[in-house]
């Protein structure tokens, strides 16, 4: 088993939650607790390895020392901002500046995720505007909807273990003690 851990961060109701469950549960589910930190386990065979994946959920309240811990923790990265707020499109920067500052490296594996993707009629962010940021930010991106459709939702985890494994081979391979 290879275990692989995973952080999602964005503003407040960007869907951070809901995404987790309905990675784990392939439900979506409306409301939930978000007063809480959740880590989500489970196991997948991606490729040919066996993951051991936990997936942390911090608490929207979370201090920068404890966030700041939770990103030394991670090896990847869900960076969520939804289509119909524009300021949580805009907090991706600054988010993605904190992991590269903790992590102390520019190359950290993260996808961009832009969720609800099914709220056309509110839509405030372009995907060609995500897609930019992604490039610019060194990021994976997808647009989806955790509502309806779980497949881009195993799709986005999955393409981040992804990233994930090859780092970590390329580390080893590029310098065996880091
Ligand atoms: N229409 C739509 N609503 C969504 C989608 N994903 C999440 N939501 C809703 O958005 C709201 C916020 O979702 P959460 O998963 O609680 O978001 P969060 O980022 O964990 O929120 P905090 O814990 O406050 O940071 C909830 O009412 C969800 O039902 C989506 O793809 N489409």
């Amino acid at each position: 088993m290879v275990p692989v851990k995973l952080l999602i961060l964005g503003a407040q109701n960007t869907g951070k939650t809901a995404l987790c469950v309905r990675f784990v549960t392939r439900r979506f589910i409306g409301d939930y607790d978000h007063k809480k930190e959740v880590t989500y386990r489970c196991s997948r065979v991606v490729d040919q390895d066996s993951v051991d994946l936990e997936i942390l959920d911090v608490a929207c309240k979370s201090s920068v020392a404890s966030l700041e811990s939770s990103i030394r923790w991670a090896d990847g990265f869900l960076l969520l901002y939804s289509i119909t707020q524009r300021f949580t499109f805009l907090e991706v920067p600054r988010l993605k500046k904190l992991i590269e500052q903790t992590k102390q490296s520019l190359v950290v594996p993260t996808v961009l995720v832009a969720n609800k993707a099914d709220l056309e009629i509110g839509r405030e962010v372009t995907t060609e505007e995500g897609q930019r940021l992604a490039k610019d930010l060194r990021c994976a991106f997808r647009e989806l909807s955790v509502a309806e459709a779980f497949l881009a939702v195993e799709a986005a985890v999955l393409q981040l273990i992804r990233l994930v494994l090859i780092s970590s081979v390329l580390c080893l391979t590029v310098a065996p003690t880091c």
